[in-house]
């Protein structure tokens, strides 16, 4: 289903998404491979050849536009985890997030970095999807309470506070069993001077 204003990339089963998928699945893989240093290096040649190919076919300025209902979020980005939205009420949003083997951490463990990634991603996202103005990120309070797997889906919530004029504060949680794995408390300001196309 295409969305309006949306771009291809952000389409499951298009080519592009394809490609995304595949990038992720290399990123996982290079991530700790034991490959033989001969074949890696000949493995580097073909990535870098892949990498020339796509650099010259061109790119869109269209990577920030997102598929705004429930289903995955992929839109060709894919350092941030993918995470699925499966309920949407208009206040609260909630879904799962799987942190892959390249968001790896500490041992067993999903990086923090990513999850702060991830936690952006949401909150950028349920911003969005509550007023028309774009605000950007101006504050972050990542709380890490226990590990988060890697591997494994982990439920989220994220929801609003009301708009205190241009101010928006905005929540999440990460959850495990009922257990809070991570708390987050973003600030989200929608710019006095809004900047183009952002
Ligand atoms: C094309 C169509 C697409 C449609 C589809 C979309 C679907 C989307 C789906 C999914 C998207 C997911 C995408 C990911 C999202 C990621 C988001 C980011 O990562 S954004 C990048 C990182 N953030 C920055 O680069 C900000 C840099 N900073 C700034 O630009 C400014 O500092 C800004 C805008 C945050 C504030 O600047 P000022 O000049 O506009 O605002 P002032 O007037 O200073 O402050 C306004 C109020 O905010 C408070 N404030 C500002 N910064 C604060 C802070 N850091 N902490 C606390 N309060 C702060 C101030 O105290 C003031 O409060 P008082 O009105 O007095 O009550």
């Amino acid at each position: 289903m295409t969305h309006p204003g949306s771009s291809p990339l952000d389409e499951r089963g298009t080519p592009r998404a394809e490609l995304a998928q595949a990038t992720r699945a290399l990123q996982d893989e290079v991530r700790g491979t034991r490959i033989d240093g001969r074949r890696a290096r000949e493995l580097a040649g073909i990535v870098a050849e892949v990498a020339r190919e796509l650099r010259d076919s061109g790119a869109d300025d269209e990577v920030g536009r997102l598929h705004m209902g429930p289903g995955p979020v992929n839109r060709g980005q894919t350092l941030s985890p993918v995470y699925n939205v499966d309920t949407w009420d208009g206040r609260r949003m909630q879904g799962t997030v799987t942190f892959a083997r390249f968001h790896h951490g500490s041992v067993g463990t999903a990086h923090g970095g990513a999850i702060g990634l991830w936690a952006d991603d949401v909150l950028g996202r349920l911003s969005r999807e509550l007023s028309e103005g774009r605000a950007r990120t101006a504050c972050l309070h990542v709380q890490y309470r226990a590990s988060v797997p890697v591997g494994a889906p982990v439920w989220f919530t994220a929801w609003a506070d009301d708009a205190d004029g241009r101010k928006r504060e905005l929540h999440a949680t990460l959850e495990d069993d009922g257990t809070a794995l991570v708390t987050v408390d973003g600030l989200f300001v929608e710019p006095r001077i809004p900047l183009n196309g952002h």
